[in-house]
Formats: structure tokens, sequence, C-alpha cells
């Protein structure tokens, strides 16, 4: 192994391709295979997915310099190729969560799971990020996204990328999918299984795969793969979708794990993924010795898809469609949240009566769970996780003051909650009839959607979308709740050009100085106080203001660098 140069004299990759693995794809590939060595010397290509939540295609295009250079990706209905020397990350409309940074084939997966709105979808190994980003594109705010990744330390980006991209349904979890299912037991529309890999096809973008890859064998990835999608098997509803996926090409992690998937679950069948130029039919010749399988079950398997470098603009992946016979039986999940909505002023107890119950009838689906995994839940339950969730919700502190006459009185301080409904009222349009219930988990509050049964015993990294925070009997809004606003939703607003001065001034955290003029102020409301920051018309934080000064408030770490 070493360094090589190719033919024309340029540095060459190839030299540094493990022998095991170059010997197995000329098994695997046949004839393609010098097309498939060459496009290790091709140059990469880059993508990235307009954000829904914000925007689409078109308007983006009317605002964005770096729209000249770009080009369709036929497989996303959003995402775009862009030129090699465009730094997207390094403009204000990545830090309004425009856009995400994505490399063009990890975009087919998402497309393929079919997500429609009012689904209750999971992403099951999901850190960073990207394609619940995507899949939350296409919820449009509706339906619940529960995002999991078991590495804590990735859900740290996994939580931003939800936020930065202004997703206000979304549950952030930390957990192994054992436990996740016994919480949610068919209780998805749509999973997706972005599965820990070999990460092969990712050779080419990122040269330190090779050193992962020969680290880490393919047989433990294929035990963990299985592992992980047994548990996401037991929380689709009849009727669901889910979705398998791998950067990889060894058909021990693809066609052979699906078609062990396939043996092991009758009430499963692929679900043939449409032809798109580039596209090659899985190989059901490299599923492997499963005679048992039935040979028309065996051949369904043509039905997943491989994405090659040779042949498309993209990394390598692969993509299974699964669909699980039967119907649901219970209401749809856009029902059950209707039910609870709208939310009346003031009424975070009724709210959470309401959401109590619904999740009780959550609850009471749930006694499918067989003794085992109620064993198991219960050893949970005393597991102290890092939000304490399941302790401490909305209950409003009580302490004790001097009478005016000197006696000890009770009085009341203001819940968390209650802190936040104030708020709402006074700073966004329509708050209190947003859907989600607002929980609180110490002093922190969420908007959570309704639906969603109780999370106890669960890691959580976010219970809802974090909307902000009770100190000192007042509410602190959060960047996150910036994030997830449009301008017309903020009282109180101020837009600058993202080109303008101003702007990356805020995202560098200095303080403003603006005239009243600029400020866009809703009627009956006075200049004093929180203003949301947008850039090009897309909140950028909070600011606060005062006298012809906007103090900052951006959170360090969501500062421009
Ligand atoms: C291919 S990456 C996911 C990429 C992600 N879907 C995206 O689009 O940004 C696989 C992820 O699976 C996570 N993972 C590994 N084992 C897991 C397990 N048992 N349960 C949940 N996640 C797991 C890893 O930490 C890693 O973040």
């Amino acid at each position: 192994m070493g360094n090589e140069e190719n033919w024309q004299g340029e540095y060459s990759m190839i030299g540094n391709l493990p022998r095991n693995f170059t010997e197995k794809m000329e098994k695997i590939l046949g004839e393609e295979y010098d097309k498939f060595m060459s496009s290790y010397d091709a140059p990469r290509v880059y993508g990235l997915r307009i954000n829904r939540l914000k925007l689409d295609v078109k308007q983006w295009r009317e605002i964005s310099p770096m729209s000249e250079g770009t080009r369709q990706i036929p497989w996303a209905e959003d995402g775009l190729y862009y030129a090699e020397g465009e730094r997207p990350g390094k403009h204000p409309h990545y830090h309004a969560g425009l856009y995400y940074i994505q490399e063009p084939s990890a975009m087919a997966p998402v497309e393929l799971l079919d997500v429609q709105r009012g689904h209750r979808v999971l992403d099951l190994c999901a850190a960073p990020g990207g394609k619940s980003t995507q899949i939350a594109g296409k919820l449009q705010g509706s339906g619940v996204l529960v995002t999991n990744d078991n590495a804590r330390e990735r859900t740290k980006a996994l939580a931003k990328n939800i936020e930065l991209a202004g997703v206000r349904n979304a549950v952030v979890l930390n957990e192994e999918p054992e436990a996740i299912a016994a919480v949610f037991t068919e209780w998805f529309d749509r999973i997706l299984v972005d599965a820990p890999c070999s990460g092969e096809g990712m050779f080419r973008k990122d040269e330190s795969m090779i050193g992962e890859w020969e680290k880490h064998s393919i047989q433990r990835c294929t035990i963990m793969q299985h592992d992980i999608l047994e548990h996401a098997a037991a929380m689709l509803a009849p009727g669901g979708r889910m979705v398998y996926s791998t950067c990889t090409f060894s058909p021990e992690e693809n066609e052979q794990q699906i078609a062990r998937f396939l043996l092991e679950h009758p009430d499963f069948t692929i679900i043939a993924v449409p032809h798109i130029d580039g596209w090659e039919a899985g190989r059901a010749d490299l599923a492997g010795d499963v005679g048992a399988l039935g040979e028309e079950r065996l051949l369904s398997i043509k039905g997943t898809v491989r994405l090659w470098p040779h042949r498309l603009e993209g990394e390598g992946h692969y993509v299974a469609v699964l669909g699980r016979s039967g119907i649901r039986e219970e209401a749809s999940g856009a029902a059950i949240a209707a039910a609870a909505r709208p939310l009346a002023n003031g009424a975070a107890k009724a709210a959470n009566a309401k959401r109590d119950a619904l999740s009780a009838g959550v609850k009471h689906r749930e006694k499918k769970l067989d003794a085992r995994e109620e064993r198991r839940a219960a050893k949970r339950q005393t597991r102290n996780d890092w939000l304490n969730v399941g302790t401490e919700r909305n209950k409003p502190k009580r302490t004790v003051a001097q009478g005016r006459e000197g006696e000890a009185a009770q009085i009341q301080e203001a819940s968390p909650v209650e802190l936040w409904y104030q708020f709402a009222e006074q700073f966004a349009v329509n708050a209190l009839s947003w859907p989600g219930v607002p929980v609180a988990f110490g002093s922190r509050v969420y908007l959570q959607p309704a639906e969603l049964p109780a999370l106890d015993g669960l890691r959580v990294v976010r219970a809802g979308w974090y909307v902000g925070e009770a100190a000192r009997g007042r509410f602190e809004p959060s960047h996150p709740l910036a994030m997830g606003l449009t301008q017309e939703e903020a009282v109180r607003s101020v837009n600058w050009s993202a080109s303008d001065e101003q702007t990356l001034r805020f995202l560098k955290g200095e303080t403003l100085f603006v005239g009243e003029a600029d400020m866009k102020v809703q009627a009956g409301a006075g200049t004093k106080g929180y203003v949301l920051i947008c850039a090009d018309g897309f909140p950028i934080g909070w600011g606060k203001y005062a006298g012809g000064m906007i103090k900052n408030e951006l959170p360090a770490g969501w500062r421009w660098m």
C-alpha cells in the first residue's frame, strides 16, 4: 500500500485501497471494475439540500449568490449539486438554516421513505442529522419525528442541526434501539435505519474511512445492523414502511442482511424502488445462501438499489425499502394531535391533562409488551438520565414570603410553563395555538408533540422544541425558538440583507446600533425588549432592544467563527 500517481501524474488514492477490498470489488463488478476504480480519480461532487421548512428551491435561487453554479440532483426534490470551491457553510444563509450540506447519494434514502404529513417517523441512527432534517422538511411541522443516535457525543450535533433547521416537532433521544422499542412498540408509520456500516462507499469522500474499515470488521457491522433492524421492526406499525440504508458495497451488509431480515420477518416485503438513471437494481445473486426464503422473495431483492460512484454523480450507497403488511388499528397520529388542539390561553394544566390522557391511550395500546420487555422497562425507570425526564413535570414552585402584617403568606411563583405562556402572548403571534404541548424539565420548557407517549426511562436530549428557560421569575427565549419562527410570527423584528455588515456583526456576537425606524413592530407593542434578528427575512437569533441598541443574545456556540 502507498500513495500512487495516476497516468496524468496526479495523486491517486487507488494505491491506498486495501487489497482484500479491491479483490472483492473485482469479483462483484466484473467488467465494470475498471470504471469503478477510475471513479476514485474522478473529481468529487458536492451537494446541499434546501430546507423546505424555510423556503423552496425557487425562493432560494432568488436570494442566493451561489445559485448560479448549482444543478438539480436527479433523485432529490430539494437537492442541488454545487461547484467545488464554494463554501456554503460560510454564508449567513447557512446560519439561517436555509440548507443542509449533504452528500448527494445520502439524500436517496429519505426520498424513498415516502414521508407524508401527519406521519410518526423514527430516524433510529440519526447523527449528525442530515436525513432527520430532510424528514422534517417533508413533515412540514405535522406529525412527529423521533430522532436518535446511541453515541452521546454525536447527539450534540444532531440536536444542533435539528434546531438550526427550525424543526418544531422533533424529540431527540440518545438510546439503544431496544430501549426505544419498549416504549414505542408498533408506533411509527415510517422508520429510517441509516445503519452504521463499514463505509466502503465513503473512501473517495473521506480517505480516513479506509483506516476505520480496517479496524471495524464487516462481520461486526452485520451483527450490529441485524440487532438494530430487529428492534426497528418491532416499532413499525402494521402497514408501515421502513428504509434500510448503508454507505457500503459489501453484500454482507446489504443484500445478505436484507435476505436474512425477510427470512426472519414473513410480514415484511420489499417495495421495489423506482428506476432512476444511474441506479442499479440490488443484486439477488449476492444475497448468499438463503434457500429457505423461496425464489420469489429472493428475487424481490432486485427491488432494492445500489448507487455506484462510477454510474452517477454521488458516493456509494445501498437502499432497501421494506413494507410491513396489515393495517394500523388505532386512530391516525394527526387525529390524536388534532384532538389536543388548540390550546386555550393559560391552559397548561388542561393541556397536560389531555396529554396524559393521550399518553394513557397509547400506553393502553402498548399492553402488547411482553413480560420480559416490561421488566426491562421497569429497570430503565430507575435510571437517572441527564434531563431527569419523567420527574418534576410542570410542578408550580411554592415559596414563602412575609405578608404586609409580618405574617408568613404563601405566594405562588409562576411555573416555567406559565412563564412561557406569558412570554408567548407578548412576543410571538398566535403562539398559543401552535401545535405541541408545553412541558417543563427543571426550568427548561419544550413544546412536545401531543401524541407522544411518556418518555420515562429514556435518555432524552431534547424533549421537543426547546423554546426557552425560566430564570429569576422571567422567561428567556431560546435560540432554537428563534430558529423555528418566521419573521411574521415575531411581534418585534429587524431584517437586513445577508450581505449587510449588520448581519455579519450579529453573527459574530457584536452589539448592534439601530434606529427605531429599522424595526418592524406589531401594532400595540413597544420597541423595547426581545427582537427577532433576520437575514433576507429569515431568523438568525434574538437580540434585546433598548435605546437604539440591540444587545446580542446569540449563544457562543452558534456564532460565526
Ligand atoms: C451512517 S451514520 C448516520 C448518518 C445520519 N443518518 C445522517 O444522515 O446524518 C450511522 C449512525 O449510527 C449510529 N449508531 C451506531 N450504532 C447504533 C445503535 N445501536 N443505535 C443507534 N444508533 C447507532 C452511529 O453513532 C452513527 O451516528
